[in-house]
């Protein structure tokens, strides 16, 4: 397919009370960046609220159509989600392909989206926002254009071939419900065997691009060496979309299970939200998040605040959390340093690891507890079971059996009740 280079013009309405303003217009543009559309110009205004028929005043509808055509432009970006009406209006007057903040990162996690699950959950998402919008989408999309498109062009909602049909949209919703809810229970029972396990489980959580794969590779590392088996890392925006599981398993016998996932963004669209709602609950379960922030970003203390919003708003609540300080090395900030539960580290440099490898033992690991075991000589295999899977402290041989000192967690203490002799 020949396409177009986009050429985009970002328009943005600054509501008085928004103190982000500035940085969500910079975000829009590295959005737009990430499909490859190169932004040619910004028209903001400011106002005490967003108009409800186009968006920006009606004044300003003319200045945009001016510097549209003065600097060649092919495409609109808004910077929020418009609403069915606020594309009808715009469509009729600009007369040109327009699309919003929405669509862009949707067509974003489109492109990403690697596992089947993923796939859905973008194109659920991608149907429930079009489905209102049938009418304005199908002017702006006829119109010649290049990548960009709602995701219409990509695979998924694409190659389905919908037609901007409702009806369709309606089965193919329906469809993708029942698929997904169909993956849904097989993720569920496999966290329900990994809670019986009583193996803790520790999930990374934080706004794109902070360094949540990056800290998770280098934690797989640092454990297995280099035949970790690494998840993907990248400076751009979602480079992760799906959930990754791996086990990590530390020198003294104790092991946890680490979690990367999707990261967040601010304005993240609602149905986005709720299609991926079944991986972002994983952290509902988690004995422990670590919130990954990327400290040398001016605005990390809104990119956190978004964070905790998004997890609220998916329902993950009273777990407790570490905040990992990540990309000190571009801060200017002494780091690795460690108070309370903050960790200031560099995930890159790999700094800050083996403290923040304490921190976290401290937290999930408090329920380990030790005591003293005689286990009789014809129970071989209980010995083997706690050097397997126990702190083993002092081992000794005595008339009756082997006596030993052991540090474990609840579940594996229960397997093995009968031999403990003293706490
Ligand atoms: N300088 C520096 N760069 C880092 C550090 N940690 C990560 N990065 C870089 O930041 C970029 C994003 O890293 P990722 O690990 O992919 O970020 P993420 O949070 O997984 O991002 P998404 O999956 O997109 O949400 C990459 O280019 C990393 O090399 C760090 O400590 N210091
Ligand atoms: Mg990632």
């Amino acid at each position: 397919m020949d396409t177009l280079q986009e050429r985009a013009i970002l328009v943005g309405v600054h509501e008085q009370k928004d103190e982000h303003f500035e940085y969500a217009m910079e975000e829009l543009k590295n959005l737009a960046e990430a499909l490859d559309v190169e932004v040619v110009g910004e028209v903001t205004q400011k106002m005490e609220r967003r108009h409800a028929g186009h968006y920006v005043g009606k004044g300003k509808i003319d200045e945009i159509q001016n510097y549209y055509e003065e600097l060649d432009a092919n495409l609109i970006i808004f910077n929020d989600e418009l609403s069915p009406s606020q594309i009808r209006n715009i469509e009729q007057e600009l007369n040109c392909k327009v699309i919003d903040r929405t669509m862009l990162i949707l067509d974003i996690f489109a492109r990403r989206a690697k596992t089947s699950e993923a796939r859905m959950q973008v194109e659920l998402a991608q149907l429930h926002y079009m489905l209102p919008r049938l009418v304005g989408l199908r002017a702006s999309l006829g119109r010649q254009g290049g990548g960009t498109g709602g995701g219409l062009q990509n695979k998924g909602a694409g190659e389905t071939k919908l037609e901007l049909d409702r009806r369709k949209i309606e089965d193919q919703i329906a469809k993708l419900g029942h698929d997904l809810n169909h993956v849904k229970d097989q993720r569920e029972t496999q966290r329900k065997q990994r809670k019986k396990s009583g193996t803790p489980v520790v999930s990374i959580v934080g706004y794109t691009n902070a360094g949540k794969s990056t800290l998770m590779n280098q934690l797989l590392k640092k454990m297995d060496g280099d035949n970790a088996k690494q998840v993907f890392e990248e400076n751009m925006l979602f480079a992760t979309l799906d959930t990754s599981v791996r086990k990590v398993e530390l020198a003294d016998n104790k092991e946890f299970i680490l979690t990367d996932t999707v990261g967040f963004v601010s304005k993240l669209p609602h149905h986005l939200v709720k299609a991926f709602r079944s991986t972002l609950e994983e952290a509902r379960d988690a004995d422990l998040l670590l919130h990954v922030v990327d400290v040398s970003n001016s605005e990390h203390d809104y990119m956190m605040e978004v964070t905790n919003d998004t997890l609220q708003d998916v329902g993950v609540q009273n777990v407790s959390t570490l905040n990992i300080y990540n990309k000190a090395d571009l801060a200017e900030i002494p780091y690795p340093k460690v108070s309370d539960n903050s960790i200031w580290l560099s995930a890159k440099e790999g700094k800050g690891l083996n403290e923040l490898i304490e921190l976290i033992k401290r937290h999930i690991f408090g329920q380990y507890t030790t005591c003293k075991l005689l286990i009789p000589f014809d129970r071989g295999d209980i010995v083997a079971f706690l050097n397997d899977k126990a702190n083993v402290k002092t081992t000794s041989y005595e008339e009756e059996g082997t006596l030993m000192t052991v540090e474990m967690n609840a579940a594996d203490r229960k397997k093995i009740e009968e031999f403990i002799i003293s706490h």
